[in-house]
């Protein structure tokens, strides 16, 4: 339906698209992304024929879009500006019937069609309550409504918008994309939507565009656009993935890089964790941020702490539930112990798994190691058995240092680092 071919455009000789390929079909519901001065705004505008590009071409249904009559091409695209502002005191209803200025003749009258579509797109956009106000007198979530209402009654084929929610509160977001949906869905109307909210276009977009220093850096379904090194690469940001559990799309939360000196000077400093039952989730994320490299093993795959190791993109090695751990994880483990500068142990040594985790560790006694929560493992009772001997001889050591607050841990974390950086020199 919308194709462009090496679309390249510039602002006074500073190239801003460098050469894009799409297509979108009928009946899509798109979201273009990227960061700030990527070139959305600007791609949308070329879309849309409101600037023109220096070469390559754009194509509305096969046809050149500068072929196009302005009223053949309102009857077929409308656009929901970013600054949607109105400067004249029109009421609603006046505003959302300029929508139909491509099906009026000069001077003439408003006709009952065109009454009964303005009346049509008020009740889906729900602005019929609103029909005498005065357009400046209207919340930022209402005027949006009406300007969409607006666009609507040019009987659009395809509606671009560009960040329709971005003044908007979390409830007049939902609204806005709500209908968005429903239009897409319901009238097969096809959206190209430009936005900032990753989630927001993650949960309701069926496909995503992402903008990279105006380039097309990587497209398809929320899934595969949304991944941590594409955000990593894009954005630079640490991003933590997981699945929202409503829309089952990706949901993303950023990773705050505490102290960014912080992180360069832990750059090198290696931690292996061993870990289980989700005891790592109040520290994990925290020690990412603070840059330290992270390994963890040998993790139950499923287990709440491979979650949280695996949506933090960490290296690890995973078991399957329920089995031994077998000798190429033993050896992967000790691998990644042998890189480490510090093992943190979080949790019970009971069990086969930590068993063979255990006698990993009794390789390493000249490793530094952590044990967080020892409050908790004093309660249980490891007195029997082999991992009792193993474990009475890992607290005999005495690099082995006892936690039981998350603060703490931090704090100790830095000292060893300190004492290594200081052994080193
Ligand atoms: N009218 C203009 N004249 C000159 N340069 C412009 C103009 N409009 C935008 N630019 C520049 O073009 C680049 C792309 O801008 P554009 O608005 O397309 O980016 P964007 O991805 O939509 O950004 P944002 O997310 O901040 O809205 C930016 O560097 C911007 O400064």
């Amino acid at each position: 339906m919308i194709k462009t071919e090496k679309l390249k455009f510039s602002y006074n000789k500073e190239n801003i698209l460098k050469g894009i390929d799409l297509d979108f079909y009928k009946g899509d519901f798109i979201g273009i992304i990227g960061p700030n001065g990527s070139g959305k705004s600007t791609l949308l505008k070329n879309l849309s024929r409101s600037l023109k590009a220096d070469s390559g071409s754009v194509y509305l249904d096969n046809k050149v879009l500068a072929e196009y009559s302005s009223v053949k091409l309102a009857k077929k695209l409308a656009v929901v500006p970013q600054d949607s502002q109105v400067n004249f005191n029109f009421n609603v209803y006046d505003i959302i019937m300029m929508g139909r200025h491509p099906y009026q003749k000069r001077w003439s009258k408003t006709s009952d069609k065109d009454k009964k579509i303005v009346r049509e797109v008020m009740q889906v956009t729900d602005t019929l309550k609103l029909k005498e106000k005065n357009i400046n007198a209207l919340s930022g979530g209402e005027r949006q409504r009406v300007i969409i209402a607006r666009a609507l009654a040019q009987k659009p084929e395809v509606l671009l918008l560009d960040e329709p929610t971005s003044s908007l509160d979390i409830n007049y977001q939902g609204e806005i994309y709500d209908l968005l949906k429903y239009l897409n869905k319901n009238l097969e109307l096809t959206i190209i939507t430009v936005s900032h909210d990753l989630n927001l276009t993650a949960q309701y977009c069926e496909k995503l565009l992402l903008i990279k220093s105006g380039k097309i850096f990587a497209s398809g379904s929320a899934e595969e656009v949304l991944t941590k090194s594409n955000i990593k690469e894009v954005y630079n940001t640490e991003v933590l993935i997981k699945k929202n559990p409503l829309s089952n799309r990706p949901f993303i939360t950023l990773i705050p890089s505490a102290n960014l000196q912080e992180n360069k000077k832990n750059k090198d400093f290696r931690i292996h964790i061993i870990a289980g039952g989700g005891t790592t989730k109040n520290f994990l994320a925290d020690l990412v941020s603070l840059g330290y490299q992270i390994t963890l093993g040998v993790l139950n795959i499923g287990d709440a702490d491979w979650q949280l190791a695996r949506e933090l993109g960490l290296e690890m090695v995973e078991a399957d539930p329920f089995e031994n751990i077998n000798e190429d994880e033993v050896k992967q483990n000790k691998e990644m112990i042998s890189k480490a500068d510090l093992i943190i142990l979080t949790n019970l040594p009971f069990g086969h798994g930590n068993l063979a985790n255990l006698k990993i560790l009794e390789e390493f006694p000249e490793k530094n190691k952590i044990l967080l929560n020892n409050i908790e493992i004093e309660k249980r009772d490891y007195t029997k058995g082999k991992a009792e001997l193993i474990w009475n001889k890992l607290l005999e050591a005495d690099n082995i240092y006892l936690l039981a607050e998350k603060e703490n841990l931090f704090s100790e974390i830095k000292r060893l680092e300190k004492s290594e950086m200081e052994s080193e020199l």
